[in-house]
């Protein structure tokens, strides 16, 4: 039997296995890619949010890197939590020296508000891992940081992917989620995001979901979009994908825990929902 497609995540660990290296993974499982994880930090993390974080030393990071890529090989990489400079910094300099095409989550915060990136960060997530990525994949609290444009509307999504676009990703998918929440003041009920690399215009729309277990929702968009990418989908092709994957995880998201529970990456098998 041939191997599958390899796919890399860098990224933190959830304690909760709802996000994090244990999203990432799942959702490569759930895409029939094999999931590889180079680890950068470990929270104490659950359904009521992030009881501590330790980062994991620069070189821990570089070895795992190297010995996935340097052995192994990988069709795409995936970033998520990568808490300091000196850790954005070491990635982008790895991802850079990497010829295949990167997806970047640009963690900032928990769902529950809990930091997960230094403030002192951002400076280099925008000049050295975002001119490194194939696409980034900010919230809008996320690109609010990063670009300082604060979207209220669908227009603001437009202004907001120009500005990200500005640094160097090739690609930008804003993620309107949190907006559409807010009495459908963007979206009319509906969970908006819009890609774009600056001529190409999309618009993924799904229902808004009333379902509170959302836990992984950003973790698990961009492993699904980076194992598309790793069977060779485009850009677009594979972002429609890792919408339609992360609504159904959404609809059948799960109670554990007092607080927020996990989506359900195995939705497609429990559910037999295509
Ligand atoms: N209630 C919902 N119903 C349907 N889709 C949603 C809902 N909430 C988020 N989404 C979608 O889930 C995807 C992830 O977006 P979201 O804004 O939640 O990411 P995030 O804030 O980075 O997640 P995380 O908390 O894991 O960091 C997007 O496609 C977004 O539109
Ligand atoms: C480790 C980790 N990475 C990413 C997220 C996304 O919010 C999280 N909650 N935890």
């Amino acid at each position: 039997m041939s191997a599958p497609p390899r796919v890399l995540t860098v990224a933190g660990s959830d304690s909760g296995g709802g996000a994090g290296i244990q999203a990432d993974l799942k959702t490569m499982l759930a895409f029939g890619v094999h999931g590889m994880s180079v680890l950068t930090a470990v929270t104490a993390q659950n359904s009521l949010g992030v009881q501590g974080a330790w980062e994991l030393p620069v070189e821990a990071v570089r070895a795992q890197y190297r010995s996935v890529v340097d052995d192994i090989g990988v069709q795409a990489v995936k970033t998520g939590m990568l808490a300091s400079a000196e850790l954005v910094e070491t990635v982008a300099e790895l991802i850079g020296g990497t010829e295949a095409p990167a997806v970047v989550d640009p963690v900032g915060v928990s769902k529950h508000g809990d930091s997960l990136l230094a403030a002192s960060a951002l400076d280099s997530v925008r000049t050295k891992l975002l001119p490194v990525a194939t696409v980034a994949t900010p919230n809008l609290d996320e690109v609010a940081q990063l670009t300082g444009v604060r979207v209220e509307s669908e227009d603001g999504l437009r202004r907001a992917a120009a500005a990200l676009l500005s640094y160097g990703p090739k690609w930008a998918l804003i993620k309107g989620g949190h907006l559409s929440g807010d009495a459908g003041r963007v979206g009319g009920g509906q969970a908006v995001d819009f890609l774009t690399d600056g001529s190409e215009e999309h618009w993924l729309r799904a229902p808004r979901l009333d379902n509170r277990h959302t836990h992984g929702t950003g973790c698990t968009l961009a492993s699904a979009i980076a194992s598309g990418l790793a069977k060779g989908q485009s850009v677009p092709e594979a972002v429609a994908a890792a919408k339609e994957y992360v609504t159904g995880a959404i609809a059948d998201g799960f109670a554990l825990g007092g607080g927020i529970g996990p989506v359900d990456h195995g939705w497609r098998w429990r559910t037999g929902r295509a």
